[in-house]
């Protein structure tokens, strides 16, 4: 009615003596933090979290709607839906409130459930606007990222398949490994942790050199050398999450930009065993030359013989892997490890692992004595025995992997000694010795029965030449 029969100018001071009227009946300002940003590919608000940590970590003793979750196997009380948390800094009052957007409809099922509306309300007056912004907020953010790092939670995860493609799934990351743990020559493991921790604080370095603040890994060995144990040791050791790519999976390269983007910063993107994953190995050599390609060949053939038919399905290609480990999508996240594992570092095409993207190469071999000792700490816990010497010896005579060693330290019956354990080990190193004595007798006897076979037909052929000569 106001705008049909009112002239404009009326209508325009009316509206502003309503906006008045309303600010001073109201006079407060509202602050939403929503859970997830963006629209199409919505990634996690880390202020969000900030908050939520800071929140859990105050209104425990004062709020009376809470809800239980557990976390590192503690009971933790955060602040439930609806419940008002009433904060107080520096003679300023605050008001926060969890709540969640209902759905108008319900057709659009999301992926992200019952938690994808969710946000933080916070109501102040408006005279503290400034005073909110510039240090209130950064109070809070401060304060609960700190308290989200000493109780971070490592978490693992996957990426879906199907309708859900480019989209993650987790679960607890309770994997136990950690650098005490791994069996691997002393010298190694500092060098690695010492890599590690520069790493983590290297966030300004990384910025004054125009850098992405990123490192990758390559962790190549035998299978059962500890390159998946050495990934979960890293994770637990930085309390990073572990982004654990299945590339057969990922259907086509704008499916792994997708991905890229949900990853949060702290986190360890892992490739395992990126020679079975898909054909990203470029072009290979065709005529391999001696047996042991050969053989090596067949063994990754088979490997690789379930993720062929997958692969048909994926068209992630070479360059958009490339593009995903340091294209202008990749510096999108914070602080983040990529990590390929590989039983076969020669099939891999260089310019996946060249220095700059995979800038660390990490050989996990058979076990040495070093890291048999620690082993022998871990599972038998004991630092020395007599019997240490024979099993040096065979260490050095023939190559075991630490999976190996590991299964014969293992107790097979209750209360078994450590003698027991350590005679067993040492039975399978003698075994594990004769064995291979006997596979390099028989491949020197098929090599001279090759050679001489050659030298027989090099023969008859210049016998023949001689002969259509003559
Ligand atoms: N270096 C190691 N230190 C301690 N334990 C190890 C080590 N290597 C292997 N193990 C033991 O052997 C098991 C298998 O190791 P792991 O899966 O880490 O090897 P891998 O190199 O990743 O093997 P694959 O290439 O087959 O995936 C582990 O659960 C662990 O118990």
């Amino acid at each position: 009615m106001i705008q049909e029969y009112c002239p404009n100018q009326i209508h325009a001071l009316i509206e502003k003596f309503s906006q008045k009227l309303a600010n001073f009946l109201y006079p407060y300002v509202e602050v939403r933090f929503m859970e997830y940003i963006g629209d199409y590919m919505r990634t996690n608000n880390e202020a969000f979290r900030s908050i939520e940590n800071y929140l859990t970590s105050k209104s425990t003793n004062k709020a009376k709607k809470l809800r239980g979750e557990y976390v590192k196997k503690c009971l933790v009380l955060k602040m439930d839906e609806s419940q008002e948390f009433h904060d107080e800094f520096e003679g300023i009052k605050v008001v926060w409130c969890l709540k969640k957007n209902v759905p108008k409809t319900n057709h659009s099922v999301s992926f992200y459930a019952a938690d994808d509306k969710r946000y933080y309300l916070l109501t102040f007056h408006r005279k503290d606007r400034d005073f909110v912004a510039k240090s209130y907020l950064k109070h809070v953010l401060e304060e609960g990222k700190n308290v989200g790092l000493s109780k971070r939670q490592v978490k693992l995860y996957t990426n879906c398949t199907g309708d859900n493609g480019g989209k993650w799934s987790h679960v607890i990351f309770e994997h136990p490994s950690s650098f005490e743990t791994i069996a691997m020559n002393s010298k190694k493991k500092k060098e690695i942790v010492d890599d590690l921790v520069t790493f983590s604080k290297a966030k300004e370095y990384y910025a004054k050199i125009g850098k992405p603040w990123k490192r990758g890994y390559l962790l190549y060995g035998p299978p059962g050398t500890g390159k998946s144990s050495l990934v979960a040791a890293i994770a637990n050791f930085l309390k990073y999450d572990i982004y654990d790519i299945e590339l057969t999976n990922v259907k086509t390269n704008a499916e792994l930009r997708k991905l890229l983007i949900g990853i949060t910063s702290k986190s360890v993107v892992v490739i395992e065993d990126i020679d079975c994953s898909l054909d990203l190995t470029g072009e290979r050599k065709t005529d391999s030359g001696n047996e042991k390609d050969k053989e090596e060949k067949k063994d990754v053939n088979q490997a690789s013989g379930e993720a062929e038919n997958k692969n048909k399905m994926s068209q992630v290609t070479l360059s958009g892997l490339l593009n995903f480990i340091d294209g202008i999508w990749s510096a999108s996240t914070g602080e983040r490890l990529i990590i390929f594992t590989t039983n076969y570092v020669d099939k891999l095409d260089q310019a996946l692992i060249r220095r700059g993207r995979m800038d660390m190469h990490i050989e996990l071999s058979y076990c040495g004595f070093d890291g048999f000792k620690m082993l022998a700490k871990n599972y038998l816990s004991i630092e020395s025995h007599p019997l240490f010497d024979k099993v040096r010896c065979l260490l050095e005579e023939t190559n075991v992997t630490p999976a190996d060693v590991a299964e014969n330290l293992m107790p097979k019956v209750a209360n078994e000694d450590a003698e027991a354990s350590l005679e067993r080990l040492i039975q399978a190193l003698r075994t594990s010795k004769e064995e291979a004595k006997m596979k390099a007798e028989k491949e020197a006897e098929m090599k001279a029965v090759n050679s001489s076979e050659i030298v027989a037909e090099d023969k008859e052929i210049k016998e023949k030449i001689g002969n259509g000569k003559s």
